[in-house]
């Protein structure tokens, strides 16, 4: 292969790859005091990488420099071909409708049904007007109540988002999510409201869908168990440096004293 096709394959792979690559990217919410420091990961297309680390190391301003939830100071974070932190007005927009995302408190639209709020995650794709009417395409809502059986919620379509448990709404929560056919899905402590046995079966229902998308999953979560337990793939935050970047085997009690200081509170 002569090198203009070689070079021509690498940009039509970075193109369609669902690998994400973050360079030294840095936020500063303040000027001159980081939150995050210079941060550098290279995720592979498919798995699941947990993020770990103490109260306020800037674990949630990673993940929504992602998808742009907050601007980057500085940094490049590469995905499918693009430098998301570069990105704006209807760019921006047209690569977030690619970025699911599942919140620790749901964030459903409370007084719409569950079908609408499912049906809310098409709303990057269709006009201003129709999205504005709530119109949708019979294919849309075919998706909608398929999604919805695939994740266990198909009785409570009708049903408004209040009238919701909590493990329920984060059900809907990732129907949402699924609806956008993202190319990646970001979750934000997505169990931190729930119960140890409905926090486990959130993540088998993520893990699932992803391996099924063959999409990767980035999720900040506190329960090291449960990072373990669920992820390919640990990092390990602290004060806005990385510390750990491994396979959960590798997680040893100095990797935790690394990540969260002191050792008192290890068994
Ligand atoms: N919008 C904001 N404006 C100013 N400072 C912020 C903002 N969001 C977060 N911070 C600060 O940035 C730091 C990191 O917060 P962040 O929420 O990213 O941490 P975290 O690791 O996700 O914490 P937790 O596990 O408690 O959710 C904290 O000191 C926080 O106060």
């Amino acid at each position: 292969m002569n090198q203009t096709a070689a070079s021509s394959l690498a940009h039509a792979d970075a193109e369609t790859s669902r690998a994400l690559v973050i360079k030294n990217l840095v936020k500063e919410y303040t000027p001159g005091k980081p939150v995050l420091s210079g941060i550098s990961l290279e995720l592979e297309a498919r798995g699941i990488t947990a993020i770990i680390g103490p109260s306020g190391t800037g674990k949630s301003t990673l993940i929504r420099c992602i998808n742009r939830l907050v601007d980057p100071t500085k940094g490049e974070i590469l995905f499918k071909g693009k430098d998301l932190a570069k990105l704006s007005g209807k760019q921006l927009r047209l690569a977030r409708r690619h970025i699911g995302m599942v919140f620790q408190e749901y964030n459903l639209l409370e007084r719409l049904s569950v079908m609408e709020n499912v049906l809310s995650g098409r709303l990057g794709y269709v006009s201003p007007f129709r999205a504005w009417l709530r119109k949708f395409s019979e294919a849309d809502m075919q998706r909608a109540f398929e999604l919805l059986d695939q994740v266990g919620m198909a009785d409570f379509a009708d049903q408004r988002a209040d009238a919701l448990s909590g493990g329920q709404r984060q059900r809907v929560a990732i129907a949402r999510a699924l609806m956008q056919s993202p190319d990646i899905l970001l979750a934000d402590e997505p169990t931190s409201s729930l119960d140890p046995k409905t926090s486990v079966e959130i993540l088998d229902l993520m893990t699932e869908q992803a391996k099924i998308r063959n999409i990767p999953v980035v999720i900040n979560i506190h329960d090291v168990t449960l990072a373990k337990r669920f992820a390919d793939r640990i990092v390990g935050m602290s004060s806005g440096h990385v510390v750990y970047d491994g396979a959960p085997d590798g997680l040893q009690d100095e990797h935790l004293k690394a990540i969260y200081g002191g050792e008192d509170w290890l068994s």
